[in-house]
């Protein structure tokens, strides 16, 4: 669904003019659809309708509180990896039995706070994660319901970078080691076996590689089975991917057609994990063209959005389509959009064919929902971006962009440096 559209020659997202709230809270600027949130968590959700199921949204793609309590409303548990985004997920509502941690790192400090909370499901990733969660338990006088990660060894065919479930990736157990670990967590005192965990990579475009994940799953639910454990949670992940260029993912009713005679006779809830599916192609980047300059090998067009705002080009080599916010007929240029930070790597397309621009005027990086605001940091020592959700006519700043000011408070930056 298109909440992002030109209307007039002027790119909207829903009711506001996107140029609106650029000179309203400045650039760089996040803008997100809060119909375009809604609808894509209710249409993933209802997919699955036939399953009894929990979609767990992943918070690493967005961890912005008011998407969060947005989806808490929704009814969504999550998927966290760390004890900040527990704390996120508390801060926005959403409900301790709807949590599921996963992370082949976590601490003691996490574990316990987890413990704290009683969340639903530990998803562990090696025997002595297991170990620890077990100890930690004990310790406190808690039971904690777990999961072990397996590592199917399918191969999702996405980039290197965000492959999970091959052999040679650091996440979960392997399926030879998975049955010998779950024995031993069965006989743990303050461990109770709830689950089966996997995730094989984010921006899948094709469901086979679910589809071979869950055949393995189900293998090893059986073998379970055979020895006494009944696996009631199967958490098949996220990993949906978008379209950001040409791509075709399967749309949630096709990932929901291809699994569900796979998932027949287990009586199993299916847990998924989405992130990106959701908020990818809910939430846009806004920038600034600052300067243009052409050297005897390249047109660029220097942008106030860098990679330290969205560093998915620089780190995947990812496609984000790129227009202005004002429709125009001038000729392209082919250009490389890049940004201010101190690295050739950074950059946001390059070799692009975009309409000629002048300094001042407005871009829109598309498909920034999903790993985009999460992923930015103050290298540089650059501020971070604000963060804006419409809904309807209205646009609510969510996050005021940081200061100049504000980083020399954040890092107290001694008298004789003033
Ligand atoms: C364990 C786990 N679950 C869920 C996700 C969400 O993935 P995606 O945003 O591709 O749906 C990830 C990220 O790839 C992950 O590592
Ligand atoms: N950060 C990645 C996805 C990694 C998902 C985390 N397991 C991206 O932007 O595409």
């Amino acid at each position: 669904m298109h909440h992002f559209q030109y209307r007039d020659g002027r790119l909207y997202c829903e009711d506001v003019p996107v140029e609106h709230i650029a000179q309203e809270v400045g650039t760089p600027c996040y803008i997100y659809s809060h119909a375009t949130l809604r609808h894509h968590f209710t249409v993933f959700d209802q997919a699955f309708a036939q399953l009894p199921h929990l979609t767990c949204y992943s918070v690493k793609a967005n961890s912005n509180l008011s998407i969060l309590r947005l989806f808490a409303s929704l009814g969504a548990g999550v998927d966290i990896v760390s004890g900040g985004e527990l704390f996120r997920a508390r801060q926005a509502g959403i409900a301790s039995e709807r949590i599921v941690y996963s992370g082949v790192g976590k601490t003691q400090e996490e574990i316990d706070y987890a413990l704290s909370e009683d969340i639903l499901m530990f998803n562990i990733e090696s025997s002595q994660e297991l170990d620890a969660i077990s100890q930690r338990a004990a310790a406190l006088g808690r039971r904690a319901r777990i999961a072990l990660r397996v590592n199917p060894d399918v191969d999702p065919k996405t980039h290197p970078y965000i492959t999970t479930g091959m052999e040679k990736n650091k996440f979960g157990v392997t399926m030879d080691e998975a049955v010998e670990s779950y024995s031993r967590a069965a006989r743990l005192p303050s461990v109770d076996v709830v689950g089966v965990d996997c995730h094989i990579g984010s921006q899948l475009t094709d469901v086979q590689p679910f589809v071979d994940a869950l055949k393995r799953l189900r293998t090893l639910v059986a073998r379970l089975a055979e020895i006494g454990i009944h696996i009631r949670f199967l958490d098949l992940g996220g990993g949906l991917g978008i379209t950001y260029d040409r791509e075709t993912p399967p749309h949630p009713t096709e990932y929901a057609q291809a699994i569900v005679h796979e998932l027949e006779g287990l009586h199993c809830t299916v847990i998924f994990e989405p992130g990106r599916v959701i908020v990818g192609n809910a939430g846009i980047l806004l920038t600034k063209v600052l300067y243009t300059k052409k050297t005897p090998k390249k047109h660029f067009v220097i942008v106030d959005a860098g990679m330290n705002d969205l560093i998915r080009p620089s780190l995947y080599g990812s496609y984000h389509h790129i227009q202005s916010v004002v429709s125009t007929d001038r000729p392209t240029d082919t250009v490389d959009v890049v940004g201010p930070i101190c690295e050739s790597g950074d950059f946001l397309a390059r070799e692009r064919a975009l309409p000629q621009v002048e300094p001042g005027e407005y871009l829109a990086v598309m498909s920034a929902g999903a790993y985009g605001f999460t992923m930015a940091s103050n290298y540089n020592s650059r501020p971070k971006a604000a963060e804006v959700l419409v809904r309807g006519d209205a646009a609510h700043v969510i996050r005021v962009r940081e200061t100049w000011e504000d980083l020399v408070r954040a890092e107290r930056i001694p008298e004789f440096l003033r």
